[in-house]
């Protein structure tokens, strides 16, 4: 198969319904239009956006800035009811938060500053009714999965940036979600950092499979982290395209394939048609 309908972009799948999904879809968004009503505007943060996502997918939401990525990401949540379309998650229409889908933000300061690294990743399990010795045996294993065996029993303060953020990952994936909702985890980190995090997150969606949903306006990151990405375009956010990365190996960032892909879709946001084909 030739790299071009390898990295193909998947037009019909972008612009497909949510009532045609696989009934397999874990979660379906059906013409989702968001809204902000502040006392003087009211705010239209995407308009009839429509997808599925399927379990173990690695799902990037991708576009510029103000394009309503983060807004459907808090509504995925729960946080934001849509003024039209629905979200289900496995066929339930999502109205308030749960523990079936965590979400990991890019603030460092996420974590609980008073309990250490076990505590923090032990809390949310111990609220939602786990028993206190199955919440640390959870707690330390998934602490270990993000390599921060060594500092179980640190304060935050006393953690870097990156190693905060694998604190809130390992305390997002401790609840077993069903979807793990990342907004920009990794935005406010140097560039080094941010690259070891992209691969320790790919190395433990390898060894979990989890589902994820990604935000970003980084095309590199999107087309290293995402099995598909889904662009949208400029404010209010609308469906452009969906790319689907399953076929060659993404998070290879040397690849002829990811130049081609990361070209695609800067053709796609920015316009030029040189690297649009
Ligand atoms: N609390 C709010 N009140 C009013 N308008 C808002 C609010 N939050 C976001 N908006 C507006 O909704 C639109 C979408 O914002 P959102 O933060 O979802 O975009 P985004 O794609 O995540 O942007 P960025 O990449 O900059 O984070 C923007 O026009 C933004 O100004």
């Amino acid at each position: 198969m030739s790299s071009q309908e390898t990295n193909r972009l998947d037009r019909r799948t972008a612009s497909r319904p949510a009532q045609d999904a696989e009934p397999s879809a874990l979660l379906n968004i059906n013409g989702v239009t968001l809204q902000y009503k502040t006392p003087d505007h009211l705010v239209t943060a995407t308009y009839r956006v429509s997808f599925n996502i399927e379990t173990g997918d690695r799902f990037v939401l991708l576009g510029p800035s103000g394009c309503g990525k983060s807004t459907l990401l808090k509504s995925i949540a729960g946080f934001m009811p849509p003024v039209e379309g629905d979200i289900a998650l496995k066929g339930r229409k999502v109205k308030r938060p749960g523990p079936d889908r965590a979400m990991v933000f890019q603030e460092f300061d996420q974590l609980l500053p008073w309990k250490t690294v076990r505590e923090n990743v032990a809390f949310p399990l111990k609220i939602n009714g786990i028993p206190n010795d199955e919440a640390d045996r959870r707690a330390a294993e998934m602490i270990q999965k993000v390599n921060l065996a060594k500092f179980l029993d640190v304060f935050p303060h006393m953690l870097s940036g990156g190693m905060k953020q694998r604190v809130a990952i390992a305390r997002a994936m401790a609840m077993r979600p069903d979807v793990l909702l990342m907004d920009e985890p990794y935005a406010a980190l140097d560039a080094l950092t941010r690259r070891k995090m992209q691969d320790e997150l790919l190395t433990l969606w390898e060894e979990l499979r989890f589902t994820l949903v990604f935000v970003t306006h980084s095309i590199e990151e999107a087309v290293l982290l995402g099995t598909r990405i889904l662009v949208l375009s400029p404010h209010p956010g609308q469906v452009r395209a969906e790319i689907n990365t399953h076929q060659f190996h993404s998070s290879n960032a040397d690849s002829p394939e990811f130049a081609a892909t990361c070209a695609r879709i800067r053709g796609m946001l920015f316009g030029d048609a040189a690297t649009a084909h």
